[in-house]
């Protein structure tokens, strides 16, 4: 198969349902290949269980004869080259680790090292090389009887890549199921898509297998758990339920665990070099210069492994402080478990890879104060984190002098390095950025702070460009007129109409507020809501509807009111153009009278500087739209019945309730229209002398919010009214405009 064929293979996705069936159930019987290299005195000498390893067939040629098959349909075959492959995949790995372990102890490394202690380093590259050649020698014969020499060939990276990806598993799984293995092809599923989550083809065979097939749970299992990752997991969830003991059963096997996977891992890391980022052909490196340039590749993959255990399947960012947090967990649930001594232990472990870390070392002083100093002082962090610290250390500083030195790349896989082995230059670099990214985020925040102002300075120029380009509607009825727009009154959404009423309408409607408003009505009883020196008399649509069915006021004035109200609805809903209906949310007509006496000297309002849907806070020149406020209020409508009296005049002011913007003369049929927010606070003078009358009414765009009191009117209306009697036969002109 060509390397594009089998690349093209490997991507088309394996679905589970294709046309042809196999029911045939079959027992693979696979030949275990068991590999165990009991010690040997010299490494020439081969066992005779070394001798059968070299039967051990190369896996990658498995695995391309496994996706062979499998392209035949020969779903036996692809389970058995593909179990084989999986199989000497590991025990590929395996070896790699024994046959490391005996060479360190069959050649001359441990010499050389004791001799390095004393200071003896005559000849020491002899020595030492000697070492090499010897491992070297040893390594090569060790597994070349342990794998044979057929396998001892260099595998390919897209090979070694589908592995990682668990791709065999992805064949497994059809073949599995073609020889209606079900729960063995669950198993591949299932191991596929933990290291696959996002391949939707497998998901949904997994979903088949649960559902159609009623797989049992049991069966989906990861067949290459990552035993260090899944107690670690364990052991988060046993602390997160507070079930200390077994959070430490589990905190203990996952360290454990990791420090076998470490070894594991640092095993495979001795291959051959990569000539990836070289000039290949150009290569010509003398020797310590090669042995240098090979040695920190090694030492770059062992010491990445740091970042290959931490990482979950499937993920690309590893956990972060992985085996740091293994200690953070263990010393907190032995404290809880009262066991001082282990949780000293761990808290002293944790503070060899963090020394500075505040919380830690209160803990420690902690733990020490509750055990006693004397009973605590000989207790050591734990070894293996002592050695794995000061190996890591070690490591680190080669690998940074490398990275200076040959400009390789090292990508440091912990946080917790200390300042103090990283090379001046990175060092500086890191300050560089770090004061880059303070300046550049003070830069951005100020930038952004700019923005904002300009977007709402904009927004708000753009409202009143807005509000000046759409309001200016049509203002339905004869004889009503724009005396100034939102420009002339300094605002957004502002009006101020004259002729909205008749003379005789306007002394109409004094009559009747006159003759049946109650004393502060619409004010919840309050005579005076808003000033002790005025008094406050209104009535509502509703009740002078029901004073008129009464006989207590002359129907056709209630109608008028009623009437009144709808004629300003219908003007706001035009000249503001809006798009949708306004709903009455409250109307009155209510009357400020002035208080004779009281008058001499006054210094408050008629009604203090508001706006009308929300709660004005001049301090800060905000309006919180919130109740108590009225927040669904959307538009407001003064129409006034009177002039004559002194003060009353009404007052548009800034946020700051006291820079006025306009004011406004009150007469009869002259009417102020606003919309109610926070673009539009206001107020009325003190009413010192006579009494001022108006009809006040606000609207709201949400039908949620549309007074009850209004449905009761509207049909009040309908039932005292018939038909003819509309608007229209009232103000014969009305919409004339039309
Ligand atoms: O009567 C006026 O002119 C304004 C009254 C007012 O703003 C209100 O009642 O909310
Ligand atoms: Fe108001």
């Amino acid at each position: 198969m060509t390397r594009t064929d089998s690349a093209s293979a490997r991507r088309s996705p394996l679905l589970l349902f294709t046309t042809t069936t196999t029911t045939m159930v079959m027992m693979v019987v696979v030949v275990m290949v068991v590999v165990t290299l009991a010690p040997v005195s010299t490494v020439e000498v081969a066992s005779t269980e070394d001798a059968r390893a070299s039967t051990l067939q190369p896996y990658d040629l498995l695995f391309d004869s496994g996706v062979e098959a499998y392209h035949r349909g020969d779903w036996r075959a692809v389970v058995s080259t593909m179990e084989q492959a999986l199989r000497n995949h590991a025990e590929r790995r395996r070896l790699t680790v024994v046959c490391g372990q005996r060479c360190t102890n069959h050649s001359a490394f441990h010499a050389v090292q004791a001799e390095g202690d004393r200071g003896e380093w005559r000849m020491w590259d002899l020595r030492l090389l000697e070492a090499v050649v010897r491992r070297a020698h040893c390594l090569h014969s060790c597994l070349e009887q342990a794998l044979g020499p057929a396998s001892l060939h260099l595998v390919s990276e897209e090979t070694q890549l589908e592995f990682r990806k668990r791709s065999p598993y992805n064949y497994l799984q059809l073949a599995y199921f073609k020889m209606d293995n079900l729960a063995a092809a669950a198993a591949a599923a299932h191991t596929f898509s933990v290291w696959n989550p996002e391949h939707t083809e497998m998901r949904q065979n997994l979903e088949y297998y649960r559902q159609v097939y009623n797989v049992e749970a049991q069966h989906f299992v990861d067949r290459e758990a990552r035993p260090h990752l899944d107690a670690f997991q364990q052991g988060v969830e046993r602390y997160a339920a507070e079930e200390f003991p077994l959070a430490v059963e589990y905190m203990e096997l996952a360290v454990d665990e990791y420090f076998a996977a470490d070894s594991e891992c640092r095993a495979q890391c001795e291959g051959p070099f990569d000539f990836d980022g070289y000039a290949y052909l150009d290569y010509n490196s003398d020797l310590y210069q090669a042995m240098a340039d090979h040695y920190v590749q090694v030492l770059n993959c062992r010491h990445n492994c740091a970042r290959e255990l931490s990482t979950r399947p499937g993920r690309t960012a590893p956990i972060e402080d992985f085996l740091p947090a293994h200690y953070n967990y263990l010393q907190f649930a032995y404290y809880k478990m009262e066991e001082l001594e282990s949780a000293i232990a761990c808290t002293r472990s944790y503070l060899l890879f963090r020394p500075d870390d505040e919380i830690m070392q209160q803990n420690e002083r902690f733990y020490v104060a509750t055990l006693g100093e004397a009973e605590s002082a000989g207790i050591e962090p734990r070894k293996e984190v002592a050695s794995y610290v000061q190996r890591s250390l070690l490591e680190k500083e080669m690998l940074f002098f490398a990275s200076e030195a040959f400009a390789t790349t090292f990508l440091d896989p912990d946080t917790w390095t200390p300042d103090s082995v990283k090379p001046q230059s990175l060092l500086q670099r890191q300050r560089t950025e770090r004061s880059a990214t303070s300046r550049i985020s003070e830069e951005i925040g100020s930038l952004m702070r700019e923005i904002e102002e300009m977007v709402e300075e904009k927004t708000r120029e753009h409202t009143q460009l807005e509000s000046l380009f759409k309001e200016g509607g049509p203002l339905l009825y004869p004889g009503v007129v724009l005396t100034m727009d939102s420009r002339a009154l300094n605002g957004s959404q502002r009006a101020l109409l004259d002729g909205v009423i008749t003379a005789e309408e306007s002394n109409e409607l004094l009559e009747l507020v006159n003759t049946a408003g109650a004393s502060g009505d619409g004010y919840r009883g309050k005579p005076s809501p808003h000033t002790p020196n005025e008094k406050f008399d209104g009535i509502t649509v509703y009740k002078a509807l029901r004073f008129g069915q009464e006989g207590r006021i002359a129907l056709k004035t209630a109608r008028l009111f009623y009437d009144v109200s709808e004629r300003v609805r219908s003007i706001l809903e035009s000249y503001f153009r809006l798009e949708v209906p306004l709903y009455f949310s409250y109307t009155h007509l209510v009357c400020r009278t002035a208080i004779a006496g009281q008058q001499d000297n006054r210094s408050d309002l008629s009604h203090p500087i508001h706006a009308d849907n929300c709660v004005l806070d001049p301090e800060s020149k905000n309006c919180l739209k919130e109740p108590p406020a009225y927040f669904y209020r959307d538009y407001s409508a003064i129409l006034y019945l009177n002039g004559g009296f002194e003060g009353g005049n009404f007052v548009f002011t800034e946020l700051d309730a006291d820079t006025v913007t306009a004011e406004v003369v009150p007469q009869a049929g002259r009417m102020v229209a606003f919309s109610s927010g926070g673009e539009n606070p206001h107020g009325v003078r003190a009413v010192t002398k006579g009494q001022r009358c108006a009809m006040a009414l606000w609207f709201t765009l949400n039908p949620i919010f549309r007074e009850k009191e209004r449905i009761k009117a509207d049909d009040l209306i309908k039932m005292l009214f018939t038909e003819q009697q509309s608007e229209s036969d009232l103000f014969p002109n009305a919409r004339d405009e039309l």
